[in-house]
């Protein structure tokens, strides 16, 4: 696969209150090694990780030092990126199916950037308060995950764009956007969740028993 796989994992890991969630152990395995699993036909891997903290031994993946956000790690990732095509994946989302990567990767590949998304499957409401406010409609709307797919000279781009202009965003097709270029969407996989919260940790501990990507 004739692509450089960039994967932020120079976060805190706050919500979840384990430390760095790269060194976390599921079923056996760091989420780390789970998603070096994923994207082992990778012709280049690049991994941010929090500054200072020594990279592991044996991977095979060039490891950097992370920015104080997620955009500021994926932007030292990409410029160190030497293929025409990124996968930007966050190390939280272990689960990445072959199937998944190849739908981000062929819709990359014809439109420039591209995302996984999924239907919103719960009721949405605008609290007022405390209380029950006004009810969004969720046809409208769509949840965003990784791996996002770019032609690298656009999202350096967008990157740069956002470093002139100050903008953060959380993810990097809001960056496209941003920029003015198209982002494809493609269907998502409820397995790519990213492990967030406490609880998400027994998700991903029932799905690494079964998961055979
Ligand atoms: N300065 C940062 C912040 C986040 N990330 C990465 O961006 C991804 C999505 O972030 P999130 O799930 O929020 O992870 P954390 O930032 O670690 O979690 P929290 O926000 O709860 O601290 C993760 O792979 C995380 O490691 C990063 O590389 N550099
Ligand atoms: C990139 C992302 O996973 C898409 O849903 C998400 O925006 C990351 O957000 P976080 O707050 O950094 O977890």
């Amino acid at each position: 696969m004739e692509v450089s796989v960039l994967i932020p994992a120079a976060g805190r890991g706050e919500r979840l209150g384990l430390g760095p969630k790269a060194f976390l152990k599921v079923g056996g395995k760091t989420l780390l090694e789970w998603a070096l699993g994923a994207f082992a036909q990778a012709a280049e891997v690049l991994v941010a990780l929090p500054p200072g903290v020594e990279a592991p031994k044996g991977l095979r993946a060039t490891f950097l030092p992370g920015g104080e956000t997620r955009q500021a790690s994926v932007a030292r990732l990409l410029e160190a990126a030497n293929l025409p095509l990124v996968l930007v994946h966050d190390v939280a989302r272990p689960f990445v199916s072959q199937d998944l990567l190849e739908r981000v990767l062929k819709a990359t590949q014809a439109t420039g950037a591209a995302v996984p998304v999924l239907p919103v499957p719960d009721t949405l409401v605008r609290p007022e308060g405390e209380g029950y406010g006004e009810v969004v409609s969720r046809e409208a709307l769509r949840l965003v995950q990784t791996p996002q797919g770019f032609f690298t000279a656009l999202l350096r781009e967008a990157h740069a764009y956002a470093r002139k202009r100050g903008l953060l965003a959380t993810d990097d097709a809001q960056l496209v956007r941003a920029l003015g270029y198209p982002v494809a969407l493609v269907p998502g996989e409820r397995t790519a969740f990213k492990v967030t919260y406490p609880e998400d940790l027994a998700l991903a501990e029932a799905l690494a028993r079964v998961w055979n990507g």
